[in-house]
């Protein structure tokens, strides 16, 4: 058993009852076509979760911090952008007392961290924390998610072929996804990959491209449960907002998403919204 750190994290068991209806299911059906889905992340009061493009904003306070990492240890997969593996370099594991790594056995109850990097651009994975982590056995190696045609055309380069072997080495792997030119992975695909991976819960942390997308009508119905933090800030103009496309009906604008079965938590000075989409709203 491995000697708890510096940065070990403590969630009090008495503030995880009021998560555990929005959690993933122990006994989850293998017939889904998909794992279960939740989306969270932290927000300012003007719907920003970072101060510009390409930057990372600390928004949670520490209790909320603690809550997110219990969350990482309650799903068996970690899902961000690579617009937000590029701006945060994210460790993307559970650093919460008692899970592997952190005083706890091997790597019990930490999450697989998930990239979705359809163009390669996540460059050089030395020096990336995740990888790291995972060296140090602090943490699970990700799995990037390609698009078949990069992927293919890439392999003939000797670094990107260096780059697969250095996350294929530190227990990391790769999927590949063939949308149409063009187009984006359809998140039915990237779901389906994941089941097909052996995920069978995923917290989908950002960033705002990612988000926007999930709570599109499309996409909504893919969500099972939304946990946010909401700080008390506000960031000003110009930072990543979360604001989905607008939706019409009948040519109409309406509201484009609502939650359901609400639950709001104080956690220090942020409070946490928790609630299941709406598909009726
Ligand atoms: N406060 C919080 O809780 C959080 C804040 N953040 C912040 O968010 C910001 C990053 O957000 P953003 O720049 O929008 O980037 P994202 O992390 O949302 O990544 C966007 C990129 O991911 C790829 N991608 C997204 N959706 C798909 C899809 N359906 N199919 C294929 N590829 C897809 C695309 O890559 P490509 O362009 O190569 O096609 C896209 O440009 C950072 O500032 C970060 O700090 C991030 C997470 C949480
Ligand atoms: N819950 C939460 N609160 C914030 O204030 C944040 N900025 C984020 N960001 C997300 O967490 C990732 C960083 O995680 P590590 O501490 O490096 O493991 C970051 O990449 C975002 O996904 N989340």
């Amino acid at each position: 058993m491995a000697a708890p750190t510096r940065d070990v994290l403590y969630y009090d068991e008495s503030q995880r009852t009021p998560l555990t209806p929005y959690l993933p299911s122990q006994i989850l059906s293998s017939s889904s076509s998909k794992p279960h889905v939740t989306l969270t992340f932290a927000t300012s009061l003007d719907s920003s979760i970072a101060l510009a493009p390409g930057t990372q904003t600390h928004l949670s306070g520490p209790s909320s911090k603690a809550m997110t990492h219990f969350l990482r240890s309650c799903h068996s997969a970690i899902l961000i952008g690579v617009g937000t593996a590029l701006a945060d370099n994210p460790s993307l594991n559970c650093r919460l007392s008692g899970v592997g790594g952190y005083g706890g056995s091997g790597l019990d109850n930490q999450p697989r961290p998930i990239i979705l990097d359809p163009s390669a651009r996540w460059g050089d994975l030395e020096g990336r924390k995740v990888i790291q982590l995972a060296r140090e056995g602090k943490g699970k190696a990700p799995i990037i998610f390609f698009r078949r045609d990069v992927w293919e055309e890439r392999m003939g380069d000797e670094e990107f072929r260096e780059r697969m072997k250095v996350l294929e080495e530190c227990g990391g792997g790769y999927y590949l996804v063939a949308p149409a030119k063009g187009e984006k992975f359809a998140w039915v695909d990237i779901l389906g990959g994941l089941k097909e991976v052996g995920i069978r819960s995923v917290m989908i942390e950002g960033g705002g491209a990612v988000i926007n997308e999930l709570l599109g009508p499309e996409n909504f119905p893919l969500v099972d449960s939304v946990i946010i933090t909401i700080a008390p800030t506000w960031l000003g103009r110009g930072g990543v907002l979360v604001s989905p496309e607008e939706r019409r009906t009948n040519g109409v604008q309406v509201p484009v998403g609502r939650l359901t079965d609400v639950k709001w938590v104080p956690l220090g000075e942020d409070v946490v919204c928790c609630g299941r989409p709406n598909l009726n709203g």
